[in-house]
């Protein structure tokens, strides 16, 4: 189906990936193939993500003859996950950049007010030089992202791109309204959040589904 478009937001529409975020809907996919398949949908959301990356010529030799070849024109790139659903995730981003570092950001979203709870965070100490790619599955009311994104510029990230598996059009437009630097690429878009914030259809809670705590 053809969404409109939204500025600052990419659905990636490849097969794959659309046949993979059904896998993920799927209320009877268990935890061993959810994780499975977050961390190969996130290669495929996350290549488009860095499709912009730069390139720089390197001389090498192949076995027949020596040639100028590209390679990353820019420093390794920072994968953050947000925990705890977005570690599957950063399996994949790293299963397509090895060299990348890892930065840990620990939110979790209160219940009750919604807010993001902060417990975790470590990055490298020259994440303002880096391109950043933030990694959470799902983007609802957008109060995790934006509470990230703030985190993550407060320690002098100044390339941000923001990855996620399903965003619904609340948690987009906050994010974008907070911050309009940070572009946003998906696999899916849902209109709407239920009583309890929780994305529609969606695919229930990602950190419950991806580790095995999901509660009746
Ligand atoms: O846009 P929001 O309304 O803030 O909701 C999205 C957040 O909720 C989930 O995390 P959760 O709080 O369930 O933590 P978990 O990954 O530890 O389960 C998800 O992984 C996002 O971080
Ligand atoms: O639908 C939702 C909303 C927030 N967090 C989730 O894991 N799922
Ligand atoms: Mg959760």
């Amino acid at each position: 189906m053809a969404e409109p478009d939204i500025a600052g937001l990419t659905i990636v529409a490849h097969p794959l990936v659309q046949h993979r975020l059904t896998r993920l809907r799927d209320r009877t996919t268990p935890p061993e193939r959810f994780r499975a398949e977050l961390r190969a949908v996130a290669t495929l959301v996350g290549a488009a993500a860095l499709a912009d990356l730069p390139l720089a010529p390197l001389a090498i030799e192949t076995p027949v003859a020596a040639m100028e070849s590209p390679v990353l024109g820019c420093a390794p790139p920072v994968v953050v996950p947000v925990l705890r659903a977005g570690l599957a995730m950063a399996e994949g981003l790293l299963d397509l950049l090895p060299e990348a570092a890892v930065a840990h950001l620990g939110l979790y979203r209160d219940p009750q007010t919604l807010e993001a709870i902060e417990y975790y965070f470590k990055a490298p100490a020259d994440i303002a030089a880096r391109p950043v790619l933030m990694v959470d599955p799902m983007l609802a009311t957008g109060n995790s992202a934006v509470a990230a994104l703030d985190r993550l510029k407060a320690a002098g990230a100044r390339d941000l791109r923001f990855v996620c598996l399903l965003a619904a059009r609340p948690g987009v437009a906050a994010v974008r309204a907070a911050h309009p630097d940070v572009a946003i690429w998906t696999a899916g878009l849902d209109a709407e959040l239920n009583a309890h914030s929780y994305i529609v259809p969606g695919l229930g809670d990602a950190g419950d589904r991806a580790f095995g705590t999901e509660h009746s």
